[in-house]
């Protein structure tokens, strides 16, 4: 539940009969798991709201033994089943394109939402508006850790969406986790941020726990030390209010062990490559709008 209530309340608001009362994801893989598992968590959504489309038997079957859900192997099935629901793009962007072409008049969908990176507003508008969708349109970048409630998600939008619409997917966003609104010119640097993160935070941990193992820890107890302590830190950062080199100011005694680590990773430019790592994301991102490979 979020402070924008549940996914009925919010449909009442906008006057979505209960046949259409459907979250139909166009697209099942790693990030639709994440979202779905955190929207039915935290009690926004409930299984019989959620309609997902896939390309194969293998996630077809997945999803339907794991929870039953509504799944099509044929996009055109699923939003003939609630053609007045919402729809989440949630395929990678260079399957757009496919998926496009095989796409039917979506004229009554109430809402578009997309997840998929680099595609820009403007690209999305004017394909959809090929296919008779003139509803609003919003882009949506979560990130895996919503699947347990820990998201930091970002929404971008067209400033004349209604309010009650957009609500949906910061709703979705709320109940998952925290979520900034984001101009469209910083969707790509921010998703970098946020969205990529999450991988390059597991490596960090994975590479911690290395580092223990290395010295003679067990595998189980190093990896529990290094991911307590990356969430440690990470909260220390949002709750105290500190900035984080401050705090990394408070671990490195004087001539003690901590600041030898910090020249350490200074030497193998730590700083540097994960702030290329950001901005190879982000290039990459730009790059998506107009290149599909
Ligand atoms: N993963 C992440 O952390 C994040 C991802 N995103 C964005 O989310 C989107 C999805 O990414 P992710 O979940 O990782 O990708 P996956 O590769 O895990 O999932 C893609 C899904 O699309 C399905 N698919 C492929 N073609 C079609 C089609 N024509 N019709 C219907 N479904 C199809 C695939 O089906 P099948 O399984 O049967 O092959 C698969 O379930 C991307 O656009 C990405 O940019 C955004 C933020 C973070
Ligand atoms: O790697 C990707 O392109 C997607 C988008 C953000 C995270 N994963």
């Amino acid at each position: 539940m979020t402070a924008f209530g549940n996914f009925e309340a919010l449909c009442d608001a906008i006057g979505i009969d209960p046949p259409n009362r459907k979250l139909m994801f166009l697209g099942a893989g790693n990030m639709t798991m994440a979202l779905v598992e955190g929207c039915l968590k935290s009690g926004f959504a409930q299984n019989h709201h959620i309609a997902l489309s896939c390309k194969t038997e293998a996630t077809k079957n997945k999803w339907k033994t794991l929870h039953g859900f509504d799944v099509y192997l044929d996009n055109k099935d699923m939003i003939a089943a609630s053609p007045k629901g919402i729809l989440i793009f949630a395929t990678k962007p260079q399957t757009f394109s496919d998926v496009f072409v095989a796409l039917p008049c979506i004229d009554q969908i109430s809402l578009v939402i997309s997840l998929m990176t680099g595609i820009s507003y403007n690209e999305l508008n004017e394909k959809l508006k090929l296919r008779k969708c003139h509803c609003p349109i919003v882009r949506l970048c979560p990130n895996t850790p919503c699947a347990v409630g820990a998201g930091a998600s970002l929404i971008s939008s067209a400033k004349d969406t209604p309010e009650n619409k957009l609500n949906i997917a910061r709703a979705i966003a709320r109940s998952v986790g925290m979520y900034q609104e984001v101009p469209e010119n910083i969707y790509n640097a921010a998703q970098a941020v946020s969205g990529c993160g999450p991988a390059w935070t597991y490596m960090f941990i994975e590479s911690l726990a290395d580092g223990g193992v290395l010295s003679g820890l067990t595998r189980e107890q190093a990896m529990k030390l290094a991911a307590q302590t990356v969430m440690g830190a990470a909260k220390m950062v949002l709750e105290s209010g500190e900035h984080p080199g401050a705090l990394k100011d408070k671990v490195c005694s004087p001539a003690g062990t901590t600041i030898q680590g910090v020249r350490e990773l200074e030497k193998q430019g730590f700083r540097y490559g994960v702030m290329e790592a950001v901005k190879a994301a982000t290039n990459r991102a730009e790059q998506l709008n107009s290149k599909k490979e």
